[in-house]
């Protein structure tokens, strides 16, 4: 028989566990981006229970793909989220849905802990974290004393009661992420879209005036686009997008942004680089894909671009769609250019295709 004050205790500590977890649950709850809910749902389990070191594992596959770009962007989250491999989860979970404590032989999940915690840490708790019952993540808990997650407790249910709510709440933010990235994306090359373009313009544009610093925009346009796709298909045509776009991103990383505007046709931006900068940037791209053709089913595709761009403190436009106008001119004068002088090497490898 229980002494009836261990009885009164226990109720009394189950108590505070569920306030706790609804003050967690509550910040969390109605967070609309992913990056704030890891943050803010890691740093209140470490208030509230006083834990070391909290992490989330998410799977870096759909459905959490969308995440993986704006989650690494974020320095202060490289210790707190990493993208894992859904094998790797697998092996740690095996088939259970519970939490799995361990405190031995750490090195079995080295994948799953943060290379800064790996020297650190002697016992973890490990929770599966499932949206429509299929394992996504992992949340993970530790501490340096080899005690506190002892494998030989039995009992974890708190912890799948944390892990439970936490899932459904990670459902609701990666749902409303999702619908963000579907209004703000381009489907096929998950370039930001011609909306996003002429928002951020808006503000730049503006900044550009008040704070006199450069703005450059560039045009970027595959040449001879249609034959490719009427040659090899449209899905050589998709794949060549997608080509130009990760190569456009690769470049263009950290000093702008890049947009898909139509059709072949790209754009970037870069707030606070002068036009010849932003050229450099141009002929960077158009040289890398000169040299490194796509390769599609048995061919080596050629890809050559076209561009033409414009900026705030040399061409002095009236408003934005000004500074759009004056690239885009330059992209078709250009263009025009090289292809009365210059058959094109595309031109030349589609022909003998055909
Ligand atoms: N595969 C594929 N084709 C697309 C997509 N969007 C537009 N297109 C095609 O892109 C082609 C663009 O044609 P044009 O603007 O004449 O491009 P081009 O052949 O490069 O001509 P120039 O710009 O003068 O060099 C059209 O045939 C469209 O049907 C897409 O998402 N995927």
């Amino acid at each position: 028989m229980h002494d009836i004050n261990e009885l009164i205790d226990n109720v009394r500590h189950n108590e505070e566990i569920a306030r706790k977890f609804f003050e967690i649950e509550r910040c969390i709850l109605s967070i609309g981006r992913c990056d704030q809910f890891v943050s803010t749902l890691t740093k209140e389990v470490q208030k509230h229970f006083n834990v070391p070191y909290v992490w989330v594992n998410l799977i870096n596959e759909a459905p959490l793909s969308h995440l993986i770009e704006s989650l690494e962007k974020m320095p202060d989250l490289r210790d707190r989220v990493l993208f894992t491999r859904r094998r790797a989860m697998i092996d740690i979970m095996k088939s259970s849905n519970k939490t799995i404590l361990l405190n031995t032989n750490l090195s079995q999940c080295w994948e799953i802990i943060p290379s800064v915690y790996r020297d650190i840490v002697s016992s973890v708790a490990i929770s599966p974290l499932t949206i429509d019952g299929e394992l996504v993540g992992l949340f993970c808990q530790a501490d340096a004393d080899s005690t506190r997650y002892d494998a030989d407790t039995k009992d974890t249910f708190l912890l799948d009661q944390l892990a439970i709510k936490i899932s459904i709440c990670l459902s609701n933010v990666t749902a409303r992420e999702k619908l963000e990235y579907l209004a703000t994306r381009d489907p096929l090359t998950g370039l930001l879209n011609r909306r996003q373009l002429e928002l951020m313009l808006d503000r730049e544009f503006q900044r550009s005036k008040t704070q006199h610093r450069d703005l450059t925009v560039v045009f970027i346009d595959c040449d001879a686009f249609k034959s490719i796709n009427d040659t090899l298909g449209h899905n050589c045509g998709d794949e060549v997008l997608e080509y130009i776009a990760k190569r456009l991103l690769k470049y263009v990383h950290k000093q702008g942004l890049a947009f898909r505007f139509a059709g072949d046709e790209f754009i970037f931006v870069m707030p606070g680089k002068s036009y010849e900068q932003a050229l450099l940037v141009a002929e960077s791209i158009q040289e890398y894909l000169q040299s490194n053709p796509l390769r599609y089913k048995s061919n080596l595709v050629p890809i050559t671009i076209s561009y033409g761009g414009a900026s705030v403190i040399s061409d002095a436009p009236s408003n934005y769609k000004y500074l759009l106008k004056i690239a885009d001119e330059r992209l078709y004068k250009y263009k025009n250019n090289r292809k009365r002088s210059v058959p094109t090497k595309v031109f030349k490898f589609l022909n003998k295709l055909r």
